[in-house]
């Protein structure tokens, strides 16, 4: 019997290309860093984000603690653990070795652009306008080499960083040719790729694992389209005290708590730096969003905003400017973030 013939006008439209966006961070154990994952999906609503927050969780996350995310408004995704080789490596921290399961986030290519949170960051300010950033790229917010957590390395033995390059030269003809740029993977803007992440994994395999884990991986991984972002939207607390001069907090719109004894929900100041005026200022922000009921999800006053906005335009960024900078922008160079971002 042929095959029934369909007329042209009737066939199924090609499917469009996933446009869909959503923030996408990583939940792990049975802890206390759903609190972090609380906090952010409060703070991305403060600050009125017009896209989801994923949470791509492992299986040892308790079913309290997902209920307790989805009543948050956040999608929550189940994945596997990612490990790395067998290894005698010494990771900076000893926990980093589940940070490898952050790999499974570019499987989720029902989105198109996806910008990546660290449970202990916090978005104070709107940052949508990223999304727009140009495809192909991988953009993130240089690094600190100060902190002791990076004694094992050839850059902290002669106090050479990036964030200061001219401070302490990198002498090329001693130490061999200088680093590559080198990211903080606390937050980036990616695109989920299928290929990509089975090219992921697959190098995975193959690559001695090292100190700092996943970051040091995705940083040799993407190395060729690494873009760097302002510190704006990645602040990493060293930078504080280590690069005050890099540091204007009034403009600062997302804060990584990654300093040890900075996590906002277990902060007891006893710490090295913990007593800073500017620590236990960013400290009691991230607890007032924490604790602000008001900022907790809605459903029906969420489908009831989603009905308004259908009609409402929300406030365009004037992207050229930023995108411009950045796709001249030299590899040492940042760009400045868009003035009405
Ligand atoms: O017990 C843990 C440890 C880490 N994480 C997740 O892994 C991310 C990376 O770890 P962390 O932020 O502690 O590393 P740091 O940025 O402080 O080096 C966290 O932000 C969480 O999203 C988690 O969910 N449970
Ligand atoms: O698994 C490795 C981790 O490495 C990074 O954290 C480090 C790094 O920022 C150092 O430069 C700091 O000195 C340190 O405090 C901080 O913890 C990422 O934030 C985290 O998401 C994760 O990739
Ligand atoms: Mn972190």
């Amino acid at each position: 019997m042929a095959p029934e013939l369909v007329p042209a006008s009737v066939k199924p439209a090609a499917k469009p290309p996933a446009l869909s966006r959503a923030y996408v961070t990583f939940l792990a154990g049975t802890g206390d860093y759903v609190k972090g994952v609380v906090g952010l999906a409060k703070g991305l609503r403060k600050a009125q984000s017009a896209y989801p927050l994923v949470v791509a969780v492992l299986p040892d996350v308790p079913a309290e603690h997902r209920r307790i995310l989805e009543e948050q408004g956040c999608i929550v995704r189940e994945i596997e653990p990612v490990y790395p080789p067998e290894n005698q490596t010494q990771f900076a921290m000893a926990y980093y070795v589940i940070n490898y399961s952050k790999l499974r986030i570019w499987e989720f290519v029902e989105y198109s652009k996806m910008i990546y949170l660290d449970g202990d960051i916090q978005v104070f300010d709107n940052i949508d306008h990223l999304f727009d950033l140009e495809d192909g790229y991988f953009y993130a917010v240089m690094d600190c080499f100060c902190e002791k957590t990076w004694s094992h390395t050839p850059q902290y033995a002669v106090g050479y960083c990036q964030q200061c390059p001219d401070k302490v030269q990198w002498r090329e003809e001693e130490m061999g040719p200088r680093p590559s740029l080198y990211f903080n993977a606390g937050m980036f803007v990616y695109e989920p790729s299928l290929a990509t992440y089975s090219d992921l994994l697959n190098g995975l395999k193959v690559t001695p694992p090292t100190p700092f884990a996943e970051q040091d991986f995705l940083n040799m991984y993407f190395r060729n389209v690494y873009k760097p972002i302002p510190n704006v939207y990645n602040l990493v607390l060293a930078m504080l005290w280590r690069h005050p001069e890099n540091v204007d907090l009034e403009k600062v719109k997302v804060v990584h708590y990654c300093a040890a004894g900075s996590k906002p929900w277990r902060y007891t100041g006893k710490e090295e730096n913990m007593q800073r005026e500017d620590i236990k200022m960013l400290v009691k922000k991230w607890q007032d969003i924490y604790e602000d009921e008001s900022l907790d999800y809605k459903k029906d006053a969420m489908a009831a905003g989603a009905a308004a906005t259908a009609g409402g335009v929300a406030e365009p960024v004037n992207m050229q400017p930023f995108i411009a900078a950045l796709s001249e922008a030299g590899a040492v160079q940042y760009v400045t973030a868009p003035s009405a971002a």
